[in-house]
């Protein structure tokens, strides 16, 4: 497949939510972003700048004011199994053991086929061996790999995250990230991700778009042609985070 035809396509996205008895408070305002079929795109921004609020537009669980989301040229009007969300707190199901969570999209196909495919994602996601275990008995990392397994299994051609690894522990958020960047290699979807972690974002993503405050406008948008998996210490890598940094008003260059 073509890497150069758009899969999603915001046009022109205007956001104002009104609070009680308040004035309507715009959080977005023609906003325009076209991401390109199989891209990993991550979104920084500051605090409260919008960037679930896109997210959650871009995905069809919240219609904008104004303006469109295309995704292959076709208008997002509400929620599609093809297009999964997956949230900073996981929604696994407790009583379900981690190969019935990540089965459970699957249940319409053959127990051969939902077997296989299930045992495929269980590798994947490094929970081999775990497969009988409940969430409870896992850890906050591993049941985050849950969720991105069952994700994954629906086979959804789109993915949006919004802060999937930020509840976890600094060791763990390193590790999930190196393996998100592996999965990604594997299954190529387009991602939509959402973190406030810089770093993070340089070493997942193909471009990094940064936002302002809100009203959330596009303060610029970086390309990422590091190979993968990326050197942290890289020159390169290390000059792209501090070019978003002082792109967000951060510069921690040594005064001179
Ligand atoms: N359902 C809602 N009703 C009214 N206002 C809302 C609603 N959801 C979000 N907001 C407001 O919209 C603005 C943007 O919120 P949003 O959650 O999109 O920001 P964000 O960039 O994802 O923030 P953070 O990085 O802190 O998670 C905030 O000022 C927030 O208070």
């Amino acid at each position: 497949m073509s890497v150069s035809s758009p899969k999603i396509e915001l046009q022109d996205l205007t956001l104002d939510y009104s609070h009680d008895g308040g004035e309507s408070m715009p959080v977005l305002s023609s906003f325009n972003l076209t991401v390109q079929q199989g891209e990993f795109i991550c979104i920084v921004g500051p605090s409260g700048c919008g960037k679930s609020t896109l997210l959650n537009m871009a995905c069809g669980f919240l219609k904008p004011t104004s303006g469109t989301v295309l995704i292959d040229g076709e208008p997002v009007v509400g929620p599609d199994p093809r297009r999964i969300f997956i949230f900073q707190n996981n929604a696994v199901f407790p009583w379900l053991t981690v190969d019935q969570n990540i089965g459970f999209g699957l249940l319409d196909r053959p127990d051969a086929e939902r077997e296989r495919t299930v045992a495929h994602y269980v590798d994947m996601v490094g929970l081999t061996g775990f497969e009988r275990a409940y969430p409870r008995e896992l850890s906050g990392g591993m049941v985050q790999r849950v969720e991105i397994a069952r994700a994954l299994a629906a086979n959804p051609d789109v993915l949006f995250m919004d802060e999937p690894l930020g509840a976890l522990d600094f060791l763990t958020r390193m590790k999930m990230r190196a393996d998100l960047v592996d999965i990604w290699r594997q299954e190529k979807k387009t991602v939509l991700f959402v973190t406030h972690d810089v770093e993070e974002a340089v070493q997942l993503a193909d471009r990094v778009v940064v936002l302002s405050p809100r009203p959330a406008e596009i303060r610029t948008i970086l390309d990422v042609q590091l190979p993968r998996p990326r050197n942290l210490d890289s020159p390169e890598y290390l000059r792209l985070r501090d070019e978003i940094f002082k792109t967000m008003g951060l510069d921690f260059s040594s005064p001179s």
